[in-house]
């Protein structure tokens, strides 16, 4: 599996949903960050300008790669695995109503599972796991990792 071979990895957030706050927005990566560097030696930078290592977009239908998305609901963002160029970008479907509480999909839970596939990890079969493929609504504000996850980028990562 493709990993990032250093520690302090870049993201820069490349437009912004209007569903939410540009604050609000800034707020969910941060937290989605932090959720996979408290359990690995990994560390997280917000840059503004220039090319970073995590290039998060929001887009609608075709958006000039392979993937198109496909309007509310059914796929709700898509990350490739790390390296260069699209290596490690996040896509999250505009077609979504991004909510930062319970309803629609929550944008920091969304990210975190794509942080997940942009640090190299793939689906999780473990109906626990924040990389179980389907979303179903956890309460945001009591989330966790699951094992299956924190063993996951821990073999990635080291701890
Ligand atoms: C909070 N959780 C999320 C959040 C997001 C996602 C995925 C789901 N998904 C829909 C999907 C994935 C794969 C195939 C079809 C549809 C996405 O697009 C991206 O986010 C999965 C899960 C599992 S969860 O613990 O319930
Ligand atoms: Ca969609
Ligand atoms: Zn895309
Ligand atoms: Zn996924």
């Amino acid at each position: 599996r493709p990993v990032w071979k250093k520690r302090l990895i870049t993201y820069r957030i490349n437009n912004y949903t209007p569903d939410l706050k540009p604050e609000d927005v800034d707020d969910a990566f941060q937290k989605a960050f932090q959720v996979w560097s408290d359990v690995t030696p990994l560390k997280f930078r917000q840059i503004h300008e220039n090319e970073a290592d995590i290039m998060i977009q929001f887009a609608l239908r075709e958006h000039r790669d392979a993937y198109p998305f496909d309007g509310p609901w059914g796929i709700l963002a898509h990350a490739f695995a790390p390296g260069a160029g699209l290596g490690g970008d996040a896509h999250f479907d505009e077609a979504e109503t991004w909510t930062k509480g319970r309803k629609g999909p929550n944008l920091f839970l969304v990210a975190v599972h794509e942080i997940g596939h942009s640090l190299g990890l793939g689906h999780s079969s473990d109906t626990s796991a924040i990389m179980f493929p389907s979303y179903r609504h956890i309460d945001y504000k009591i989330f966790r990792l699951s094992a299956d996850d924190i063993h996951g980028i821990q073999s990635l990562y080291g701890r």
